[in-house]
């Protein structure tokens, strides 16, 4: 009763995701399903003002939670400007929290909330629950040349939540406030192509299904004639199947499932994946509708959308399922093998076999002949246990040694490493290390200690990773256009030659024309000046 009441005052808690490329109607969905024009188009700036819904009323605006991802900087909260998310490299990454009424038609007025009356009401009907519904959405997906960035940034993301919760577990006195940002479920906006999965979506629904349910909703599905919709949707489960994706089924269990429920989560896998239409224009009667010139669609009728079934799926009959999904199996897997990855690396720690090792983290020294040889390779992952206990910090003389040149560049550097040196003088100087091994230390004691203390590392190590990665690819860059301006330099070299010997050689020829000319001339003289000889000659010998 006591956890009821809490969560009642709270709010039920609850995340979706939704990913998808660009364009494929995640805004609008967002805006159907909470029925308020909440979130805005990216450029459409003459949206139409519909009215908000009275039961939902918006507990924090969109926000930035994680942008930039060519950069490594870690994720931190916002504004958020639809008009200019285009501009950003990468993706955008935005939360937005919302609270939606349930139950009752009136939402409920907080004043009615207090005193045991309320507790007792709970107790028969659940009319005046409320939703603490967070939506998280990305914008950007599928717009770069090498979307691998985008996907490492959503799944940073989605172990971030994981991790907070990790942390927030395992310290000794807990945070009464804190809020649990995990997502329950990922619903994947799969472009209108009628050609099945594309090499993406396989990709990127594997590593969402690590950290959440994944929900996968064909998009603007008004694209398809009845026929081809059927062939869409059997080729997209041809190639879940195939390629082993594994996205939410409604799977059921005869001995433990009741007969209905089993009628109806047969129902809903047959439908999969859900093929949906949403619209931001409303007729007059309050429907959401689709205007052609041929004439209305409702975009919740039945028979040509699955936008109310998918409506019925996230906030009816699998709410609980979703959460409960979330927590006991997602976050567990993940969550054993954190600890076991933790407790394992504590063992070796205690075995002194960590100081044998090389440094899990390559530092900045090395960076230059990483550089020269050309062969700057990261092979650290972020969920890989650290492995030398204090990562080398390079000195001030060994930063400036780096390749790149970039000011900027070179200040992030500066800035996450004095970070980084902060944290690890803190966990030098924290009371774990000053008494290693004490035998009267619990094991949960030790590993409520050491998981905070490991994921601090892991995010040190993930920061060195991307700014060691930023590093190369600047070096490399510079690199180039050393290359590129060296071959410029021998092309202008070797043009400056050829033109010189050009001049030379015209030289030579008009020297040797001016030469010829004179040669030509000469016996032109003589022959005049004999002409004139003899024609003195004549006239001296009286002939003329
Ligand atoms: N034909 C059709 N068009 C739709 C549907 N849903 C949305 N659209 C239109 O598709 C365009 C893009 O929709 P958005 O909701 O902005 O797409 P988005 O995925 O949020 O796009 P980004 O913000 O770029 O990530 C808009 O012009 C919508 O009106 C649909 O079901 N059918």
């Amino acid at each position: 009763m006591y956890r009821r009441k809490k969560e009642h005052k709270r709010g039920i808690n609850y995340s979706l995701m939704l990913v998808g490329d660009s364009g494929t109607g995640k805004t609008t969905f967002a805006n159907n399903l909470l029925e308020s024009p909440i979130f805005p188009h990216r450029f459409a700036m003459d949206a139409p003002q519909l009215a908000f819904n009275p039961r939902v009323q918006i507990a924090k605006p969109t926000m930035v939670v994680s942008y930039n991802s060519k950069n490594g900087i870690p994720s931190h909260m916002a504004q958020f400007d639809a008009s200019r998310e285009h501009f950003e490299p990468g993706i955008t990454i935005t939360s937005t929290s919302v609270e939606i009424a349930t139950g009752a038609e009136q939402p409920p007025s907080r004043s009615s909330m207090s005193s045991e009356a309320s507790s007792s009401a709970q107790s028969n009907s659940h009319s005046q629950d409320k939703i603490s519904f967070n939506l998280v959405k990305t914008h950007g997906l599928g717009e770069n040349l090498d979307n691998t960035m985008c996907f490492d940034e959503i799944t940073a993301f989605l172990e971030q939540q994981f991790d907070q919760v990790l942390a927030e577990e395992t310290r000794v006195k807990r945070n009464p406030r804190f809020e649990d940002t995990r997502v329950h479920v990922t619903l994947y906006f799969i472009p209108p192509t009628g050609h099945g999965l594309r090499e993406m979506d396989v990709e990127m629904i594997k590593r969402l299904s690590r950290y959440t349910n994944v929900l996968p909703i064909i998009s603007r599905a008004d694209s398809f004639t009845p026929e081809e919709l059927i062939k869409f949707k059997r080729q997209i489960m041809d190639d879940v199947e195939r390629f082993h994706v594994p996205v939410y089924k409604f799977e059921v269990d005869p001995e433990e499932d009741d007969i209905e429920t089993i009628e109806e989560n047969q129902a809903l896998a047959m439908m999969q994946p859900f093929a949906i239409m949403c619209s931001d224009e409303k007729n007059e009667n309050g429907e959401y509708v689709r205007l052609y010139p041929w004439g209305e669609m409702r975009v919740d009728d039945d028979s040509i959308s699955d936008l109310r079934v998918l409506k019925n799926v996230l906030f009816g009959s699998h709410f609980q399922e979703f959460k409960d999904t979330t927590q006991n199996f997602l976050y567990e897997n993940y969550r054993a093998e954190k600890l076991s990855s933790v407790s394992e690396w504590d063992m070796d720690k205690e075995k002194g076999e960590s100081s044998k090792r090389d440094s899990a983290a390559p530092s900045l020294s090395n960076f230059a002949s990483l550089i020269t040889t050309g062969q700057f390779k990261s092979t650290n992952s972020l969920a890989m246990p650290p492995q030398s206990e204090t990562p080398t910090t390079p000195d001030s003389k060994e930063i400036s040694q780096g390749v790149s040149d970039s000011p900027a560049l070179r200040q992030m550097s500066q800035s996450i490493r004095r970070g980084n040196e902060e944290i690890i003088q803190n966990i030098k100087n924290s009371p774990r290390t000053s008494t290693p091994g004490s035998p009267d230390k619990s094991k949960l004691r030790n590993i409520s200690e050491t998981v905070p203390y490991v994921l601090k590392h892991e995010r040190i190590i993930a920061k060195q990773q991307k700014l060691e990665e930023l590093e190369a690819q600047s070096a490399k860059e510079l690199q180039k256009r050393i290359q590129d301006l060296e071959k410029r330099a021998a092309e202008l070299k070797l043009r400056e030659k050829l033109l010189r010997q050009q001049h030379l050689n015209s030289s030579n020829t008009s020297l040797n024309s001016r030469q010829s000319a004179q040669q030509s001339m000469a016996p032109q003289s003589k022959l005049k000046k004999e002409e004139s000889v003899t024609d003195l000659a004549s006239i001296v010998s009286g002939k003329a």
